[in-house]
């Protein structure tokens, strides 16, 4: 996991280094304007402290090794108690090695463990006196830091007035979610600025600049809390000996932000054994989290053992960082693909030079749309911080602005359909065919006949490229009226085959409507939303007869996605005539339209709901099914819960209530330990919907 250090072969390669690193540090916790990422970065200072272990006696001053922030950064406001920084570990073997010497020092092995997310945003010192938020200070050089009070207002869980009327620092890390980051960066080069490489940064930046004339929210989490010099004495002995858990919970009780708001609260632990296995759930937590973490920080959780450890001059004893591989990396952009998908989106993405990032080669990242290129002022040739986390697609968070050299080009946007050369609706910000689902039709065709569509066996692409080739197919519609005669005239094609397909495709006519709706491939309408549409109005006459007011009765449709669904319904009139002229069926089994009289959302299903044993209840489905539930699609596993009166998800949160967790369930498991949500086994659900099996 650890990258090789940079070789320095000699003493000008070294002072060269030193050099180099200096400059990417002060960049670093100045803005976050450095050219190098974090990997980049650790490889060079361990190459200097190899070098500088091998020639002791020629160590430069500057040297970065050592010291809290490689020395690079300084402050005028003196810390009544050194804000250090933390040193790492990256495996297993690391960590119990690391709590055996800490045994060693405090001389028995460390009872209890605090074990949480480590922020990756910049230290922060906030002085309450009396209640009230005086003085906020950097971490700086770790002794002084520098007075950064003009951010007071803007960091969010960092009140101006504590519950209580006390004295006290709350130290922590002040960072900027994913969402802050993205709209800090819209805010930003809207006003002309450069957007920053990446929410760290962001932050970093946001919280020194001055006199900006706007201002972009932050977010706040306390991870410590002590006393200052002329704190009450009986609550500065408290803070004292209390347990770092304990200052946690205080520290909520005052109202300031911690982890315990989020997925990944702080927790304790007993052994080396738990501390482990918390590590290993918020790593399979960290892709879903809204903020970025960079490992896990484990402390001795009572004072007593603190003291007894006690701190060396860049970092305390008795606490560890637990490094998770870096997730973002710098490289370039290359070029900008514009592919066009089965609805006629075309979607643009881009091509960077191959960049490994957490044990993957990134090759592709997602561009949502030309508005969004052109909001972050993305050019071809730029250094790009790179972001990939899990499974997550990959995806660019923003130039390296100051790495430009002038010789970066602009993006350029088709002006026609790169597939079919027909011209581009540019109405929305993702732009589309004029043709339509009709540009790729063998794209949109595939995805109608598929398992979680309209289920039609043997009808692969291959067959599909075969029927519209031959200018059988020119739509959906066009599928429901092959003849035998047709089919036997396709090369491949016997008959057994041939009756095979038919079947397939007239057993294909009686699926319900939502899988019908679905097959049309509306955008904005994945499967569940096609479910819930149909539910909501059981008809395709219902449907079609409704206005975005209508739609949005629908359960996650809102303001936006209404009207653009009602309107490509429109467009889709004559397909779903034809449809419906070939007898494909356009009802919902067991759901009720809506009455006019019924007021708020989603009434219909309201009713349904009470029915059934999942009432009221939302439901995620994770990991392999077996027993009876074994040869469900996810697909049907969700029209299952549905039809069970439940409400099925794809992500765990807060809402979740139940969590089928079959064999192999990852990261959704983990999180809904986390969260404490209710956990089934693929048999117990079984036998919790058994009625509603078909
Ligand atoms: N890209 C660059 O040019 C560059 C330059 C300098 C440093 N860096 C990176 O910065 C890192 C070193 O920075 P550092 O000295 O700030 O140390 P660090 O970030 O590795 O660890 C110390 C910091 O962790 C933070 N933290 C987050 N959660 C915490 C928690 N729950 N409890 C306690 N502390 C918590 C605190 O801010 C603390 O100061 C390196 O990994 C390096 O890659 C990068
Ligand atoms: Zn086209």
């Amino acid at each position: 996991m650890t990258t090789p250090g940079a070789v320095i072969v000699d003493a000008a390669a070294y002072a060269q280094a030193v050099e180099d690193a200096v400059k990417a540090s002060a960049a670093y916790y100045a803005g976050g304007t450095s050219v190098l990422d974090d990997d980049a970065y650790d490889r060079l200072v361990r190459g200097i402290a190899a070098w500088e272990a091998g020639h002791p006696d020629q160590v430069l001053p500057d040297s970065p090794t050592g010291k809290v922030a490689g020395g690079a950064v300084e402050g005028d406001v003196p810390h009544t108690v050194a804000m250090l920084s933390l040193d790492n570990v990256f495996s297993p073997e690391e960590f119990t090695a690391w709590s055996a010497s800490l045994a060693r020092r405090t001389g028995h092995e460390v009872e209890r463990f605090s074990v949480e997310p480590k922020l990756d945003g910049l230290a922060i010192a906030a002085r309450y006196s009396h209640g009230r938020l005086r003085q906020l200070i950097t971490r700086g050089d770790g002794t002084a830091g520098e007075d950064v009070s003009h951010a007071i207002g803007t960091i969010e869980g960092l009140p101006d007035q504590l519950a209580e009327p006390v004295t006290v620092e709350v130290r922590g890390e002040v960072l900027m979610t994913t969402a802050q980051f993205e709209q800090a960066n819209e805010v930003r080069t809207a006003h002309g600025g450069q957007p920053f490489a990446n929410p760290r940064g962001a932050a970093a930046g946001t919280l020194r600049a001055k006199e900006r004339t706007y201002t972009v929210p932050m977010t706040f989490f306390g991870y410590s809390l002590l006393p200052l010099p002329d704190t009450e004495t009986a609550l500065a002995a408290r803070l004292g000996g209390n347990a770092h858990s304990e200052l946690m919970t205080q520290a909520a009780a005052y109202g300031v932000n911690t982890t315990a708001t989020t997925a990944v609260p702080g927790t304790t632990a007993d052994s080396v054994e738990q501390v482990l296995a918390r590590v290993r759930e918020i790593a399979a937590l960290r892709p879903d989290l809204p903020f970025g973490i960079d490992g896990i920080v484990i402390k001795a959780d009572l004072a007593a053992d603190q003291q007894a450890a006690g701190s060396g001059s860049r970092a305390p004893r008795w606490a560890i960082a637990y490094k998770l591989p870096a997730v973002e990396k710098i490289t370039r952009l290359l070029e900008v693909e514009w592919n066009v998908g089965r609805t006629g989106v075309i979607a643009p993405r881009a091509v960077l030079e191959p960049v490994e990032i957490d044990g993957a080669t990134i090759t592709y990242a997602t561009l949502h749309n030309p508005a969004d290129i052109t909001r972050r002022d993305l050019r071809l040739g730029d250094h790009v911080m790179v972001h990939r986390a899990g499974d997550v697609i990959p995806r660019i968070e923003a130039p390296v602005a100051h790495l430009r050299t002038g010789d970066e080009q602009p993006i350029v946007f088709p002006e026609v359909c790169p597939r079919c050369g027909a011209g581009i609706d540019t109405s929305e910000q993702r732009w589309r065919c004029a043709m339509g689902r009709n540009c790729h039709l063998v794209a949109a065709l595939s995805y109608a006949a598929g398992r979680d569509q309209l289920d039609i066996e043997g009808l692969g692409a291959t067959r599909i490229v075969q029927l519209v080739d031959a200018g059988l197919v020119a739509d959906l519609a066009d599928l429901f009226t092959l003849t035998r005669e047709q089919l036997l005239s396709l090369e491949r094609m016997g008959d057994t085959s041939t009756d095979n397909l038919i079947t397939a495709i007239a057993a294909a006519k009686a699926q319900p409507l939502s899988r019908v709706l679905c097959a049309l491939g509306v955008r904005g309408t994945g499967r569940s939303m096609s479910r819930r549409i149909a539910r909501h109005f059981a008809t395709m006459d219902n449907i079609r007869a409704a206005d975005a007011e209508a739609m949005q009765q629908v359960e996650g449709i809102g303001t936006e996605k209404a009207p653009s669904i009602v309107a490509e319904l429109a467009e889709l009139t004559p397909l779903i005539n034809k449809l419906a002229a070939t007898g494909v069926n356009m009802t919902e089994p067991g759901a009720t339209p809506p009455t006019p009289a019924a007021d708020g959302p989603d009434s219909s299903m309201e009713q349904e709901k009470a029915g059934g044993p999942l009432a009221g209840m939302t439901v995620v489905v994770t990991g392999a099914m077996t027993g009876v539930l074994e040869n469900l699609s996810r697909n049907q596993m969700n029209e299952l819960i549905e039809r069970a009166g439940g409400r099925s998800s794809s992500s765990v949160s807060k809402k979740t209530t139940l969590v089928v967790a079959g064999e192999g369930a990852g990261s959704k498991r983990a999180k809904a330990e986390g969260l404490g949500i209710r956990l089934a086994t693929p048999d117990e659900f079984a036998t919790l919907v058994a009625d509603f099996l078909k």
